[in-house]
């Protein structure tokens, strides 16, 4: 595992005329985890995206080390592609070899399916793909926006269990979730209302 810290300070977050968030700080070692919570719309996958360098932060500075790896509602495989070529695509940009993206797909139960277009799979199975992919990203950050919707019960475990291993191997997990999730040492960020 990469060395990794993510660090925030005084992050605000502005998106059109409305400041969502201000003052947030995080700092989060190499083993930790965080849970953003907040209601609808307070900026929740804002900040995910801020963490992850996708979005500028309205004020306040950020720092991170180690790559970051996002799961979003979309699971960024090709929908056209049946999913073992779909995942043949990023692994060979994370330069992942064919036994880890093997072992990648299994642990997520997939392994199966690999024939079936991403476009025809369910939204749950959808997001096992991404867990395989973000597996196969070797990020030491991981960014995981609401990870447990579409999950059955097996898939929630399945995910607790793969940001268990992930934090235990020195990696930091980040998760933006409306549902309980059992986390690792965690800290628990709830978004404040702040009216601009
Ligand atoms: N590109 C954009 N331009 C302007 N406003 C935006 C943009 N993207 C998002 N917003 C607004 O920013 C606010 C926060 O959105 P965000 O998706 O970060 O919230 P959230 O806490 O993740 O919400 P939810 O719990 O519903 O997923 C919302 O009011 C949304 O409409």
């Amino acid at each position: 595992m990469q060395a990794c810290h993510l660090v925030a300070n005084q992050i605000a977050c502005r998106r059109g005329e409305r400041l969502l968030f201000r003052a947030i700080d995080l700092d989060l070692a190499a083993g930790s985890a965080c849970h953003i919570t907040g209601p609808n719309g307070i900026g929740k996958t804002s900040l995910i995206r801020i963490l992850g360098g996708l979005l500028r932060p309205f004020s306040g500075t950020l720092e991170r080390t180690g790559n970051a790896g996002l799961l979003d509602e979309k699971p960024a495989l090709d929908p056209q592609l049946p999913l073992g070529k779909a995942l043949d695509f990023w692994a060979g940009l994370d330069g992942v070899d064919s036994a880890a993206k093997g072992t990648s797909i299994t642990r997520v139960g997939m392994a199966d399916l690999l024939d079936v277009p991403v476009r025809f799979l369910s939204t749950g199975q959808k997001k096992r793909a991404a867990l395989a992919r973000l597996l196969g990203q070797n990020a030491a950050v991981w960014l995981l926006d609401e990870p447990l919707n579409g999950l059955d019960r097996e898939g929630v475990a399945l995910c607790e269990s793969l940001v268990a291993a992930h934090c235990a191997a020195g990696g930091i997990a980040v998760v933006a979730s409306h549902q309980p999730i059992a986390l690792p040492d965690h800290v628990t960020l709830n978004l404040p209302e702040f009216a601009a």
